[in-house]
């Protein structure tokens, strides 16, 4: 069995997959906190691995960049896999002046300048959401590890260079927290093919200051954003 963009056989996948943007990340996390972990899928290059976490069984699917791609992989991992839970566990840019560089942040909402959510309801807008229950589990594991973590309304763009800067002091001034490519397009599928999904990030810069999180503390940041996601399942 296999879909256009997944060659894992039935049964391959895990319920829950934590879905980072970077295949090699998603190498990166089976490697270094899964036992058992095998490769399931590396079609173009999208690796997918199933392991366990504490002896509970947990895979990792890299999303790829922007709506679209999570789209596809969500939907097939849902639809074709039976997977229930997806987990985005992404990187992300501060917009708002408490934001720092290496926060962690769940999105409970996620603005967009995507059409995909008003598509699936008729050009009306939709409250693209994460599953409380997913969020209420991801925040408590935060909190037992003594991690700070911030929750609210983040944006999801279509367009990562963003041509007017200013746009960034107007998604401050609502309250959004950060911006990222995927997880406005995960919500909606999670909701349309009846699946739950949750989205945290770390800040790996900040799109008004133009602070930058230094290359050699981008790996540690990481781990803390993984290892609220594991302990959270
Ligand atoms: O680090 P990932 O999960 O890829 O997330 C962010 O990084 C990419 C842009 O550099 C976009 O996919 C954005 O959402
Ligand atoms: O989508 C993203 C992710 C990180 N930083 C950004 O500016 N945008």
């Amino acid at each position: 069995m296999s879909t256009p963009h997944i060659g894992a056989n039935e049964n391959d996948f895990a319920p829950t997959v934590l879905m980072p943007g970077d295949p090699l990340r998603a190498q990166y996390i089976a490697e270094n906190f899964l036992d058992d972990a095998r490769q399931v899928t590396g079609v173009r290059n999208m690796f997918g691995f199933t392991g366990t976490y504490k002896g509970k069984p947990v895979s990792i699917m890299a999303s790829g960049m922007g709506i679209p791609s999570m789209s596809i992989y969500a939907r097939e991992l849902i639809m074709s896999y039976d997977v229930k839970n997806l987990i985005r566990i992404g990187t992300c840019g501060g917009i708002s002046t408490d934001i720092k560089i290496r926060d962690v942040i769940f999105a409970q909402g996620a603005s967009t300048d995507s059409n995909v959510n008003r598509s699936r309801v008729r050009g009306y807008d939709f409250a693209a959401i994460a599953d409380y229950g997913l969020l209420e589990n991801g925040v408590k594991a935060a909190r037992d590890l003594g991690i700070d973590a911030k929750i609210g309304n983040v944006f999801t763009t279509d367009t990562f260079y963003q041509a007017d800067a200013s746009f960034y002091q107007d998604l401050d001034k609502l309250g959004i927290m950060a911006v990222d490519m995927e997880t406005a397009g995960l919500y909606g599928v999670a909701a349309e093919y009846g699946a739950k999904a949750m989205a945290l990030f770390t800040v790996s810069d900040h799109v008004i200051t133009g602070e930058a999180l230094p290359a050699e503390d981008r790996q540690n940041t990481f781990n803390e954003m993984v290892k609220i996601a594991l302990e959270s399942i």
